[in-house]
């Protein structure tokens, strides 16, 4: 291993599909001393590799080649690629008509909207300038923590567009599992599609199922079908998992015209809209594919967060305070709730610290122990000596070493978990059942209730505005593409970069300490 004072071993790899290992990769590129990174990973060599080029941290110029790189990376995809006889013409988005104009003579002054976004328009994808590898949360490329600006193309209606509106095709799809905030997404797509002037507009059924040869009937779409549609939980267009081969939904979308297609879904769907997009490329189809991530998992990268995320986390709180009520009102009462995060304990440690209720919080980030002087059990038994009464709150994918493993798969091929919190209750009633202890164990699992819920307030905007650039980057001649909002802002991101692994709570991360200082739990193991 080289020694940290001369070389820092520094990769940037497009990582592959297994996500602990692309983890790995991606983390190891950056040096922190105190950080996840530097405890993980040992440093590799002088040579540090950005994508797919080299870059030699001794070479005063790296920073040149990480920006190329890096500009590589996060480059959209554009019709223009690919299709070189495309001539643009003016957007037919156009606010003007609701401005009175000098014609009008009432008084106000012409003004030329200028609401459009250039395509050179960038967002700084960091923004925090660390001073020391040993900063809290730092990621520095070099020991300097040289500042190197990482910029992503800004989102939003061009002042061109390379679609003819009145000849659009345009379809919209949800895949995986429900969110809340999809009817929102599916709202605003219809909605801006028709303010440009676009009259087709389906919704696939079911997930990429609906593209399947069964042929399942396709719903016709119009701002007066989707006008409340936000109002109630759930898609109105269906879920599903698993369906057809990519190959077979080009065929579909050939078959039906389909020139602009709009993906909702997590990262197996993105993937998907990823290979679809290559796939009609490749048959020369002129088409959009643009992603809108949904998860409430919230575990997509580069972004500040995934719409349906805070409705899940306040639609949390109810849970956790109602296991806190029936413990605290139960004599020794312990209430477990166990809230969704296949691989990511985003919502369990948001929830949890805003509800203030919880005293212990299991994410699938970090590893615990439920028996043994410093397992969870033991403490549980600390919490009802010392205060009477005790709440934890567990994501679904915590501790699954601890639970019997099925191998089932879903129809996309994820693993199907086993009920931690199931087993939390069966063991901790064991437990003090044989420390001769009475305690009274309430399990909430409001995992659906919460999913099935309407978007709230502040995610009605994410997905207002996450809609409405979809059918923006999709007009301006983008594909493979999704959107997202980063630092306050929206984006537009190649989907590739997007889903290169899951976003996990960073155990040394500050978030993740404020919430152990909220609960008070100790580490378990
Ligand atoms: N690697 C992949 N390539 C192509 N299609 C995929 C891939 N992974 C999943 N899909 C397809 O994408 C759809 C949704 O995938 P999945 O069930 O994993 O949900 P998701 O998009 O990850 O959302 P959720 O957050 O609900 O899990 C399925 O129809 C599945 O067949
Ligand atoms: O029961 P379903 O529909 O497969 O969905 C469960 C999964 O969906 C998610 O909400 C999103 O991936 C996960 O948290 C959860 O494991
Ligand atoms: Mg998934």
């Amino acid at each position: 291993m080289e020694s940290i004072s001369t070389c820092f071993g520094v990769k940037f790899g497009h990582p592959t599909k297994n996500s602990h290992d692309s983890r790995r990769i991606r983390r190891v590129g950056i040096v922190g001393l105190g950080g996840f990174a530097t405890k993980r990973f040992k440093r590799t060599s002088c040579a540090t590799v950005v994508g797919d080029r080299e870059i030699d941290l001794a070479n005063s110029d790296w920073k040149i080649g990480f920006k190329e790189d890096f500009e590589r990376r996060f480059y959209i995809p554009h019709l223009s690629d690919v299709f070189g006889d495309l001539s643009p013409m003016p957007s037919t988005f156009n606010l003007k008509s609701r401005r009175p104009s000098h014609e009008s003579g009432n008084g106000y002054p012409y003004e030329r909207w200028n609401g459009y976004v250039k395509n050179n328009d960038r967002v700084l994808l960091k923004v925090i300038k660390f001073s020391s590898p040993s900063s809290a949360g730092a990621e520095c490329i070099d020991p300097d923590c040289t500042w190197v600006e990482q910029w992503v193309h800004r989102a939003g209606p061009r002042e061109e567009i390379y679609f003819r509106p009145e000849e659009v095709n345009a379809a919209i799809v949800t895949c995986g599992g429900l969110c809340p905030g999809l009817n929102d997404v599916i709202r605003q797509i219809v909605i801006t599609l028709e303010i440009y002037g676009v009259k087709n507009i389906v919704g696939i059924p079911f997930g990429y199922r609906g593209f399947s040869a069964e042929k399942l009937p396709k719903i016709l779409l119009s701002r007066s079908v989707v006008q409340n549609i936000h109002l109630d939980g759930g898609s109105l267009l269906g879920v599903s998992r698993g369906g057809p081969n990519v190959s077979e939904i080009v065929d579909n979308m050939q078959e039906r015209g389909i020139d602009m297609l709009f993906v909702l879904g997590g990262n197996g769907t993105h993937a998907g809209a990823n290979e679809i997009h290559n796939e009609c490329w490749k048959r020369g189809m002129r088409v959009a594919v643009v992603g809108v991530p949904k998860t409430i998992d919230n575990d997509i990268l580069w972004m500040d967060k995934t719409f349906g995320f805070d409705t899940a986390v306040e639609e949390a709180q109810r849970a956790i305070n109602s296991a806190y009520i029936e413990a605290h009102s139960a004599y020794n009462g312990i209430g477990i709730v166990k809230l969704m995060g296949r691989n990511s304990g985003f919502i369990a440690m948001h929830a949890s610290l805003s509800s203030g209720q919880v005293d212990v919080c299991l994410i699938p980030e970090v590893p615990f122990e439920l028996h043994g002087p410093h397992g969870v059990l033991r403490h549980l038994q600390y919490l009802i000596e010392t205060k009477g009464s005790a709440v934890v709150c567990v994501a679904e994918g915590a501790g699954q070493n601890l639970v019997m493993k099925t191998n089932a798969k879903d129809q996309s091929g994820n693993v199907v978990l086993g009920d931690i919190g199931a087993h939390i209750q069966k063991e901790t009633k064991k437990y003090f059942k044989d420390i001769g202890t009475s305690a009274d164990v309430k399990y909430i699992d409001p995992t659906y209730m919460i999913r099935a819920c309407r978007a709230n307030a502040s995610d009605g905007i994410l997905c207002t505005v996450l809609g409405q650039n979809a059918v923006h980057g999709a007009f301006a001649g983008y594909s493979g593409i999704t959107v997202g909002i980063c630092n306050t802002h929206y984006v537009y991101l190649p989907i590739p970069e997007v889903i290169s692994y899951p976003k996990n709570v960073d155990p040394n991360s500050r978030m993740w300490h404020r919430c152990l200082t909220s609960t008070g739990q100790p580490d378990f193991f």
